[in-house]
């Protein structure tokens, strides 16, 4: 059975999302000769997996070949690990306003509660177990990854433990633990491989006090004082939790200013609060090597200059995991950079041969792969499918605070020559921010000069992630900024400071 060739565009698909995996369900087998055939997916990650139920939902055989864990790297190393550290620094960086908030941590209660040495009047602050941190990452991601394959046990998906490489189109091998190799007929393959850490020549990680973002969740104790290579996402999340952790925290960033892709007020706004923490940022800083010493680490950088640490995190970004996984062969076309080429609706240049998520490096997002893996499956099934548009996918940086944004950048906007007009409130102005002792933060929304309909926002403050969700409605369906300045908000909430800003665009518009 070969993939449709037409494109239609009825049904949308979902909202983006990983997808929960509670939902209980009967088991479903698959039958022995199914009428949409074979569907072999390489990767059980948010691409694979997600497209695993829309297949077998379209009627499909289905075939999962993961040689990890179940969830992929988004839940075992990457997105749920990192989200869940994150959950316990907020927590802290909250802890920190709590004397403004009229709030006490006594000596007594301490006391009471285990804590030693601490007598009557002794000042106390929180402090992190990171044994107990850790250990609670990486029990939630294990029993995420186990949702996952009893989910997919239940939707009769059949999971094969080992590593997939593509035979020609429509075979793929399968090496097992024990090196044996069998072969897989397919249909229809998706190749949803994920990427791995970009590690330097001259800095291998050691898993000890040289670690990539993978290895981080084995630390018993926190490191004394952390160098964080990288000021992508990554490294601002990670330099940023740490920080708030209590660690001492460097981060050295090859670039201008930390968050380099990202809304410029937004990386401005977050640097200063990175070193108002006691961060040290090194700006246009590139490290080349890194080292050990008796009791920690030496980073150095590219022009001579050394860091000294008690551990070294390395954040300068992924590969495609496309090695070895017989593209070549097969004749898959790969750009440069090593990521599958593949168009709107996943196909690679192979009939019958889809790719999804960070393998094809469209945009590394766990929810972007779960679409892309998603649209790939109904359009090799024959199903309705509406090819993947990146114009409404918000994202979100969590640091404290976080940075969500949706739609266009500002720089993409003037790069593309667009006529636009922009409105920026901070947060420090919202009743509800004042009350909850937030000070930073604001909302900024991009708006077309002529039209009024909303193109972009950045929404920077706690929980920005939640509250970017009617700017994407906005962005999603084209509404305006007066249908937006139109709604009604909450008294008092930080969403009124969004209606605010629209208000505003309509003001400007009359100006
Ligand atoms: C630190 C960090 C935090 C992140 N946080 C977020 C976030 O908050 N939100 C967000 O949306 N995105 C986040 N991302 C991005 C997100 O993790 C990725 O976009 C997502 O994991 C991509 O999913 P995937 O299915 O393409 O690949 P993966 O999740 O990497 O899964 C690929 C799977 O394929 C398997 N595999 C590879 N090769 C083979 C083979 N030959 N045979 C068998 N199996 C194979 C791997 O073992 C792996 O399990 C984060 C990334 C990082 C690094
Ligand atoms: N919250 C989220 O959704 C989230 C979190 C993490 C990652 N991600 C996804 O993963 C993608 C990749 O992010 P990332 O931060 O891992 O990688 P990245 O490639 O975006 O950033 C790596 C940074 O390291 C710098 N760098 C490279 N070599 C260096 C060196 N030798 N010394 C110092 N700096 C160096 C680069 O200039 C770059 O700024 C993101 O675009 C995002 O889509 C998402």
């Amino acid at each position: 059975m070969g993939p449709v060739t037409s494109e239609q565009t009825s049904a949308a698909p979902d909202q983006p999302q990983v997808p929960a995996v509670t939902a209980a369900s009967t088991v479903r087998d698959a039958p022995d000769d199914p009428p949409a055939g074979h569907v072999v997916i390489v990767g059980g990650g948010p691409g694979g997996y997600e497209a695993a139920l829309v297949a077998r939902r379209l009627g499909a055989r289905v075939t999962v070949v993961e040689r990890a864990g179940l969830g992929g790297a988004a839940v075992l190393t990457d997105v749920v690990p990192s989200k869940t550290l994150i959950a316990t620094a907020e927590w802290m960086t909250i802890a920190d306003r709590a004397p403004e908030l009229g709030i006490r941590l006594d000596a007594l209660a301490a006391v009471g509660a285990g804590a030693s040495g601490a007598g009557p009047g002794t000042a106390l602050r929180h402090s992190i177990d990171l044994r107990a941190v850790n250990a609670r990452v990486k029990a939630l991601a294990s029993a995420q990854s186990d949702d996952i394959r009893a989910r997919l046990a239940r939707e009769g998906v059949d999971v094969v433990t080992g590593t997939g490489r593509l035979l020609d189109p429509g075979r793929v091998a399968v090496t097992g633990e024990d090196g044996r190799e069998h072969e897989l007929a397919a249909d229809v393959v998706l190749l949803a491989t994920g990427a791995t850490p970009r590690v330097l020549p001259d800095a291998r990680p050691d898993g000890e006090r040289i670690l990539t973002w993978t290895e981080m969740y084995d630390l018993d104790e926190l490191p004394e004082r952390l160098v964080v290579v990288g000021s992508g996402v990554t490294g601002a999340e990670f330099a940023g939790a740490y920080t708030s952790l209590g660690a001492d925290v460097v981060l050295v960033s090859s670039r201008d200013r930390v968050l380099p892709g990202e809304d410029a007020d937004a990386a401005e706004l977050i640097e200063r609060i990175f070193t108002q923490r006691g961060m040290t940022v090194m700006s246009r800083s590139r490290a080349s090597a890194a080292r050990r010493t008796a009791d920690g680490v030496v980073v150095t950088l590219e022009d001579g200059r050394t860091v000294e640490g008690s551990h070294v995190l390395f954040a300068v970004g992924s590969v495609p995991t496309t090695r070895g996984l017989g593209l070549e062969e097969a004749g898959v076309r790969v750009t440069p950079s090593g990521h599958v080429e593949v168009d709107k609706v996943s196909r690679t240049n192979v009939r019958g041969v889809y790719a999804a998520g960070d393998c094809t490096g469209v945009l590394p997002l766990a929810s972007v792969a779960a679409t892309q893996g998603r649209i790939a499956m109904s359009h090799a099934l024959g199903d309705a499918v509406r090819p993947l548009s990146l114009r409404g996918i918000s994202a979100n940086i969590f640091t404290a605070p976080e940075i969500a944004t949706v739609g266009l950048s500002e720089a993409r906007l003037r790069e593309t020559g667009t006529h636009y007009r922009t409105s920026t409130l901070p947060l420090s102005r919202n009743p509800r921010a004042k009350m909850l002792g937030v000070r930073d933060g604001f909302v900024k929304i991009f708006a077309h000069a002529g039209t009024g309909t909303i193109l972009g926002a950045v929404v920077v403050g706690p929980r920005a992630s939640e509250s970017i969700f009617p700017l994407t409605l906005a962005v999603t369906h084209r509404l305006t900024a007066d249908q937006v300045a139109e709604a009604s908000t909450v008294y008092p909430s930080m969403s009124g400071t969004i209606a605010e800003v629209a208000r505003m665009l309509h003001q400007r518009a009359i100006d």
